[in-house]
């Protein structure tokens, strides 16, 4: 693979049989691929024994050299030997904005002062709005060290192990199960439960957190990093089913049911999800119909009843259920949790088809006559109520953090392809239009992020009973506010990209993608239209409590 070759040397491989071709200093052999190169194999001929990076760039996306490096490249150029700078970290020197005559211009800093140093390095690409502001120098009271550490170590890990093959996974409806297994023996799963890290159910830890030191803030940034692979098929395929089901058990399940099944489950051995929807009951979970009976001795509930659209339920072996124990005029008051385990029997589970986000396992329920130990239900008989409500802010936490950041996918997508595609004789990011459209995405996902930084920063320092009451309003319109800016993003990237994102794959493969999952958000988890009412109506009771006054 390391071989060096002189430009003559690979201009000798330019035949079909023997398809040589250069790509950044790098020599790829074809001869073998040609066949399969969904471009097509004549136009790789035109290009054998050439230099052909600036061909390859104009279609591709560097996710592609990733993905086929190891696979065809046989060597480099020997004046990339000569001209490879030494393998020392690159330091970057601190940045300073400077305006002058309405410009904004980066001058080196003479020497970095005091407020400056207190600003983290610099990390990622630096394309402004792409990432959050302190990843690019700015300061934030909320990140510190650790947090750069973790979002370093999560970027590699989604980097080279995770986004070059999303696109596959989530045509095959599947994310490889060594991928979960992955989550858990890295201590993610651990630090996904909106709590501190249950370092006494686990022996896995975060390499660059230690469990005392870990907050909301490294959780926002597990969720935020996972989501830059950019299929809402993935993040929900690895903490979607977990990160709404464990809580509730964690928080409210007997301690020795706890102490049975958790471990498995934060090592990735076990998978669990939440069972709250179903056919006729949504957002109104006070209606729900899936019954439990307790049994005349008193030990068991027998359960009957469907639950549908649930996230993961396929590959489960544990699901957090919502069940009517009471009458079904006792609403709220007859509903209860338990924790159903697919070794009881009586539990099928089929996946359902969808338009977006197809490697999560959408699942349609049936439990027939389930018999489930009364020592597995969650929180008190009739109180069910109360544990699924606790769960909320949590859930619409993280659908708020993965909508953010697809937003941030599609606008960066955007900047980076209005970079080479070119209309009309100019570069799309010279098109005032265009320009237009990036500014709407930058301007409506700075704002969310902001909003959510401060509500992560209240949750942090609210015990959960209050948080509930006075977060429960500004997080349901963050929630809203989040979705309209992702379907916004969503639908602008699609028209920068054209044809790109209307067909699968390739450049605008992410876009494509993205824009199918978007109902996923807009829906699931409180929609749109029950959010931004609930944002007034619970906001109002409580300004009301503290003594609002109209
Ligand atoms: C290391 C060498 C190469 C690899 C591994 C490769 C791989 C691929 C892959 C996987 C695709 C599917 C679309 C995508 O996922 O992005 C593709 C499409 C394409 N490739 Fe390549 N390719 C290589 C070199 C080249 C070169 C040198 C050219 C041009 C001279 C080229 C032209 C194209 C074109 C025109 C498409 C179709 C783009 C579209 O659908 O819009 N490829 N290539």
């Amino acid at each position: 693979m390391s071989k060096t070759f002189t430009q003559a040397d690979v201009a000798s491989h330019n035949k079909p049989n023997d398809l040589y071709i250069i790509v950044d200093e790098d020599v790829y052999d074809l001869t073998a691929f040609q066949d399969e190169h969904p471009g097509g194999k004549k136009i790789l001929t035109r290009v054998a024994g050439k230099d052909a990076s600036k061909q390859f760039w104009k279609y591709h996306n560097e996710g592609i050299l990733k993905k086929y490096k190891g696979k065809l490249q046989v060597g480099s150029l020997n004046t990339k030997a000569a001209s490879a700078p030494p393998k020392v970290e690159e330091k970057k020197e601190p940045v300073k904005p400077k305006a002058e005559s309405g410009a904004v211009v980066p001058v080196p800093a003479a020497a970095p002062d005091r407020e400056m140093s207190e600003a983290l390095e610099p990390f990622g690409d630096l394309i402004p709005f792409a990432d959050p502001s302190w990843y690019q120098g700015y300061h934030s009271p909320y990140f510190s060290e650790t947090h750069a550490a973790l979002r370093a170590e999560i970027r590699e890990w989604v980097t080279n192990e995770i986004e070059p093959f999303v696109g596959e996974w989530d045509e095959a409806r599947k994310v490889p199960d060594e991928i979960y297994k992955q989550m858990g023996t890295r201590g993610y799963l651990a630090g996904l439960m909106g709590m501190h890290y249950p370092a006494e159910y686990t022996n896995n830890r975060i390499k660059s957190v230690a469990p005392e030191k870990w907050d909301l803030f490294h959780e926002l940034l597990l969720t935020d990093e996972l989501s830059r692979a950019a299929s809402g098929g993935f993040v929900w395929n690895v903490i979607g089913g977990f990160g709404i089901g464990c809580p509730p058990l964690v928080k409210f399940g007997k301690k020795e049911l706890v102490k049975r099944i958790l471990p498995e489950i934060l090592n990735g051995d076990k998978r669990i999800c939440l069972a709250i929807t179903e056919p006729d009951a949504g957002s109104d979970v006070a209606n729900l119909g899936c019954e439990a009976v307790l049994s005349e001795d008193g030990k068991h509930y027998i359960v009957n009843g469907e639950k549908k659209w649930i996230t993961n339920g396929v590959w489960c072996d544990y699901f957090t259920t919502a069940v009517r124990t009471g009458t079904k005029e006792s609403g709220m008051n007859g509903v209860s949790v338990l924790l159903i385990e697919r070794s009881f029997g009586g539990v099928s589970t089929r996946k359902m088809d969808c338009q977006g986000v197809w490697s999560s396992g959408t699942t349609y329920i049936t439990f027939e006559d389930v018999k489930v130990p009364v020592e597995n239900l969650i929180g008190k008989e009739n109180q069910g109520f109360k544990v699924i409500m606790t769960n909320f802010n949590h859930e619409r936490i993280g659908i708020i953090i993965q909508c953010i950041r697809f937003s941030r996918v599609c606008y960066e997508e955007s900047i980076k392809y209005a970079h080479k595609r070119r209309t009309f004789g100019k570069k799309l990011i010279e098109h005032p239009v265009i320009r237009l459209k990036l500014a709407h995405m930058a301007r409506q996902i700075e704002a969310s992020y902001s909003w959510l930084e401060s509500l992560i920063h209240q949750i942090s320092n609210m015990p959960e009973q209050l948080a509930m009451l006075r977060l429960g309003g500004p997080i349901a319109g963050l929630k809203a506010q989040a979705t309209v800016t992702f379907e916004f993003c969503a639908r602008e990237a699609s028209q920068i990209f054209g044809g790109l994102s209307y067909s699968r794959g390739g450049q605008g493969g992410k876009v494509e993608r993205l824009y199918r999952d978007v109902r996923a958000y807009a829906i699931p988890g409180g929609s749109e239209e029950i959010m931004l009412d609930l944002s007034i109506r619970q906001s109002l009771r409580v300004g009301k409590v503290l003594g609002m006054k109209l």
